[in-house]
């Protein structure tokens, strides 16, 4: 098989359900619909991303004011995104939500699942997504840290379920993981990267499950060492996030933490780096294990965040938020030719 083919739908125990309406698998480069299931944070950045790119989408989440909200979600990206570069046909017009599941995905050329992250819940609906989804048709789930073979337990047709893990918000962070389950092809895993790369995103593909993929990983080590903090009242809140925007977030825009540190070593480099500072691995500067989220923690980071915001509402975070990753892309030289961060 190659790359540019579709995946195989070799089926697993149980025999593949007929899709609902026979569309042919695309090549990744030429698909022009989507389907966004779930609508939420990650659901409607989605959205505004596929839609920013030229894509027509179709999106369906259960809940009655889903719509609604979508539209405001995709109004409130939108100069964001044009402030990047829209696509030519581009349009906010070329969005339709649906009453229905199966109307969303029927002429569907690529899936994106964002749904609650609840296990339970993700396998009922991959597996009904794969029910639905005309047959061959790439689908990929937002998830931020199940594993697909976990995912994938009651779909008809695994091998072409994938993890397509974003970053909040999907329409600005270039990053997508990729990733396959036990039963997932591989063809679907190199079809996946190739969509999003043509959609416009920074793909890494793995060849592995691993727990959390690789960003999700260093950022919960992160994570459970700042919530350490707070709970042991060694810093505030406001402290964890200065000690980030004043100080290693600013390089981490530019290089990663490897290339970072290898700067670390002067001139002998990484090599230097390691030979000086490798005993400090050591050091007790890590806890591993995570803290016990009670009230009071919970507490405590809540209204530390209440104060950081200092009376923006999260609408004006969220405008806040696009405007400093946009100049941070454009002034690191890292919007692509096509508008695509
Ligand atoms: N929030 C974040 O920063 C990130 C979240 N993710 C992942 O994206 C997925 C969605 O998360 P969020 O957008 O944050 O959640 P959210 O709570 O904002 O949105 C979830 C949406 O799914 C809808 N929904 C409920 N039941 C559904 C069903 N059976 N089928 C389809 N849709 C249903 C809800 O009505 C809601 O609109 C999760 O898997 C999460 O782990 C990934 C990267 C970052
Ligand atoms: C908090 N989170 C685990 C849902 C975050 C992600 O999955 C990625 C992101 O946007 O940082």
């Amino acid at each position: 098989m190659t790359e540019s083919s579709a995946p195989s739908n070799a089926s697993a125990a149980t025999p593949p359900t007929p899709p609902a309406t026979p569309v042919p698998p695309a090549t990744p480069e030429d698909v022009r619909r989507v389907a966004c299931v779930g609508a939420g944070v990650i659901g409607g950045g989605w959205v505004a991303h596929f839609l920013a790119r030229g894509y027509d989408v179709t999106a369906w989440d259960p809940a009655p004011d889903a719509g609604t909200r979508l539209r405001r979600l995709v109004d409130a990206a939108w100069p964001a995104l044009e402030q990047l570069g829209l696509a030519a046909d581009a349009s906010t017009d070329r969005l339709t939500t649906t009453a229905t599941l199966e109307e969303a995905v029927s002429e569907a050329q690529f899936v994106q699942e964002s749904a609650p992250e609840k296990l339970d819940l993700k396998r009922e609906l991959l597996a009904e997504l794969d029910a639905l989804t005309p047959a061959g048709v790439v689908i990929a789930s937002s998830t931020s840290g199940y594993p697909m073979t976990d995912m994938q337990a009651e779909a008809g047709t695994p091998g072409r379920l994938v993890v397509g893990h974003p970053f909040n918000p999907p329409y600005l962070i270039p990053l997508v993981e990729v990733v396959g389950g036990e039963r997932t092809d591989p063809a679907a895993v190199r079809w996946a990267s190739r969509f999003y790369e043509a959609a416009g995103k920074s793909v890494i593909t793995m060849d592995r499950e691993v727990p959390g993929f690789i960003a999700n990983r260093l950022q919960e080590a992160l994570w459970r060492e700042a919530l350490h903090m707070v709970a042991n009242g060694e810093a505030t809140v406001g402290d964890i996030d200065l000690s980030i925007t004043e100080g290693p977030g600013l390089r981490w825009a530019i290089m990663g933490p490897m290339l970072t540190f290898a700067l670390a070593g002067g001139e002998g480099g990484m090599a230097h780096m390691l030979d000086h500072f490798g005993p400090s691995l050591k050091s007790p500067w890590t806890r591993l294990e995570a803290p016990e989220l009670d009230r009071a923690l919970y507490d405590a980071v809540v209204t530390g965040c209440d104060d950081a915001a200092d009376g923006r509402a999260i609408a004006d975070l969220v405008a806040e938020r696009d405007r400093g990753v946009i100049a941070v892309l454009r002034a690191t030289g890292r919007l692509r030719q096509d508008g695509a961060a």
